[in-house]
């Protein structure tokens, strides 16, 4: 069942976090083997500069200063001078790298995903707010890759300062060793108690999230109408609720979150406290002043690593929530693609056929589309006609196979649309919606995008054809003038001559248009006619009528009702059946008449 999600509601997944999914990340970090060597490597030589601090210090005081000895003391400063050095070089390095390995893991993973969102079909986007699959790419995909990069080198990192500082305690006091890791049971009961509220929690935060961001989205987008309808006190009230609920969850999940690392801050005085216990205890016995003092030196070594591998593991804990979202996308698979044995659509001539096509956007929902059949020649204008709601778009997207058909056939040139790659299908049908999207760049880049290799004479020349030319020469910097997303600063009229040259340019055989039903000022009107007239020349086309005089030059009208074709024909042959076609004339078409 297909189930519509809104910015108020949380998304269900399809798929929960496993732990595959770790093994899934290795993958990202295997192009990066060498340097995060090279990364270790350092890492463990800043460690052992590091902790020989403590070691040098026993050295001085168990030896050197009892026995007077100042070239000893003198060597003992030089060695501790020279690993601060190399420990601060090592640190340098690593920052550097992480950060560089960081933002590549970044590209790649929000490369992956970006990738298949654009293999999805339109049936993905349609039921979910697009600013759940924004937060996706962006901010999760920083959260993880930061956890990959930086958490994972400085748990690895963490992990071997841990050896290293035990191994150097090992070798000076294996016993007060022992005693001092007495402890360590009772943090890993503590970190398993929190993980699992911290992963509802966290789970329940991204939702609210994604919420948010949803929202935000939806009403930026929406803003003209918002405003339009003095409605800002609602949507801000709306906005109010759902950003309480983010703040809420955010406020349970960090309750919870900062669970872990007080206890671990706890155990670890503990700790100290033992060792002092002990150490004095038996001083002068098994243990040594210079060993007292550098273990209290090393159980600080000891618990700063293991406090971060509990905050490493908190984030991890956090972000199996992000993945889990990225991973889901990611293995989102489109229902529209290429059948295993698909083939290119070779050129195209443009017949075009239908066959008892039936269509549901939906498994669960209704016929939109009930046993349509019809067949369109090559170089044919069929102008689809009917009231709103009837399915005449819902033809047009079957044609470009934005969906496949639920049963029945659609043919181009006797070949099954289903069975032929899709970027042969779409290279050859040409599809300009109502609302045309203008991409922000210039003019000219916006042209190309019918044919990215297109030359600018290329350009210009489709532009002419289309009687776009002569408003592009009036604008500030020509071809070049910089339009922003949705092409805000053009009216509805050179929104739609600027499509007209870009489809020009991208040349399909089949052209598939829905006519904007904006009212246009009679001028525009006119070079849109002309625009449309070069755009019909030669190929078969399919339009979403609004124009009494595209309906009126048409090859065929069909008339569609109710998901079926209730009439086809010429226009005058529909208006001497005085069926459907000339009610709708007769309520429609016929005030349009006087304007044109
Ligand atoms: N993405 C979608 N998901 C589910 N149902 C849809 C979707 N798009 C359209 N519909 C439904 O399919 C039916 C046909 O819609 P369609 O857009 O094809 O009508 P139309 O004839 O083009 O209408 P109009 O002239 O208003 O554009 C409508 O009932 C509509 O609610």
């Amino acid at each position: 069942m297909t189930t519509r999600n809104t910015a108020n509601q949380d998304e269900t997944l399809k798929r929960h976090f496993n732990w595959h999914d770790y093994a899934r990340l290795g993958h990202y970090l295997r192009p990066y083997t060498v340097r995060l060597v090279l990364v270790l490597g350092s890492i463990l030589i800043g460690n052992v500069a590091v902790v020989l601090g403590p070691f040098l210090m026993k050295l001085a005081i168990d030896q050197a200063i009892p026995q007077r000895n100042l070239p000893q003391l003198g060597a003992l400063g030089a060695v501790f001078f020279i690993s601060l050095l190399i420990a601060w070089a090592c640190f340098r390095y690593r920052i550097w790298a992480i950060t560089a390995i960081g933002q590549n893991l970044l590209i790649d993973m929000r490369t992956d995903l970006f990738t298949n969102l654009q293999r999805l079909p339109f049936a993905y986007f349609d039921t979910r707010p697009h600013g759940k699959i924004l937060i996706r790419v962006v901010n999760y995909i920083n959260t993880l890759s930061d956890l990959l990069a930086n958490g994972l080198v400085n748990l690895i990192s963490d992990v071997i300062s841990v050896g290293v500082t035990l191994a150097f305690m090992f070798a000076i006091n294996w016993r007060l060793t022992l005693d001092s890791l007495g402890l360590i049971p009772l943090l890993i009961i503590w970190a398993y108690v929190v993980q699992k509220k911290q992963r509802t929690a966290f789970r329940e935060l991204s939702n609210k999230q994604s919420n948010l961001n949803a929202y935000l989205h939806e009403s930026i987008a929406g803003i003209k109408v918002t405003q339009g309808f003095a409605q800002e006190a609602a949507a801000t009230a709306n906005f109010d609720a759902i950003a309480d609920d983010n703040r809420q969850a955010y406020m349970r999940a960090v309750k919870i979150q900062y669970a872990l690392s007080p206890g671990v801050q706890n155990i670890s005085t503990l700790t100290t406290a033992l060792i002092y216990f002990i150490g004095i205890q038996q001083l002068g016995v098994v243990v040594s002043t210079g060993t007292l003092i550098a273990f209290i030196g090393y159980v600080n070594n000891f618990w700063n690593p293991v406090i971060n591998i509990g905050n490493f593991y908190n984030s991890l804990i956090t972000a199996t929530t992000y993945l889990e979202r990225i991973f889901e996308t990611m293995d989102e698979q489109p229902t529209v693609r290429d059948a295993d044995d698909a083939f290119d659509l070779p050129p195209v001539k443009g017949d075009v056929r239908f066959r008892n096509v039936c269509f549901q956007y939906e498994a669960d929902g209704p016929l939109i589309l009930d046993h349509v059949s019809f067949h369109a020649r090559p170089g044919q204008t069929i102008a689809l006609v009917g009231p709103t709601g009837a399915g005449k778009s819902t033809i047009i997207n079957l044609l470009a196979r934005f969906y496949n058909v639920t049963s029945g056939q659609l043919t181009i040139d006797n070949v099954d649309s289903q069975r032929v790659t899709l970027a042969s299908l779409r290279s050859q049908v040409g599809v300009m919606q109502q609302d045309t999207f203008i991409f922000s760049g210039t003019i000219m880049d916006n042209i190309r995008y019918g044919r990215l290799d297109a030359s600018d004479a290329d350009v210009l020349r489709a532009a002419k054809v289309a009687r776009a030319d002569d408003f592009i020469q009036t604008l500030p910097a020509g071809y070049q003038t910089v339009v922003q997303e949705h092409g805000g600063s053009l009216s509805a009229g050179q929104r739609q001559l600027i499509a007209f040259a870009r489809v020009l340019l991208a040349d399909p055989r089949i052209l598939i248009l829905d006519e904007a039903t904006a009212a246009i000022d009679t001028q525009t009107e006119a070079l849109l006619q002309a625009g449309l007239a070069e755009l019909l020349k030669g190929r078969t086309s399919f339009i979403v009528a609004h124009r009494l005089s595209t309906i009126r030059q048409a090859d065929q009208i069909l008339v569609i009702d109710h998901g079926q074709i209730v009439e086809a024909g010429r226009h005058a042959e529909l208006m001497a059946q005085r069926g459907v076609y000339y009610e709708l004339y007769d309520s429609q078409y016929r005030l349009l008449q006087a304007t044109e």
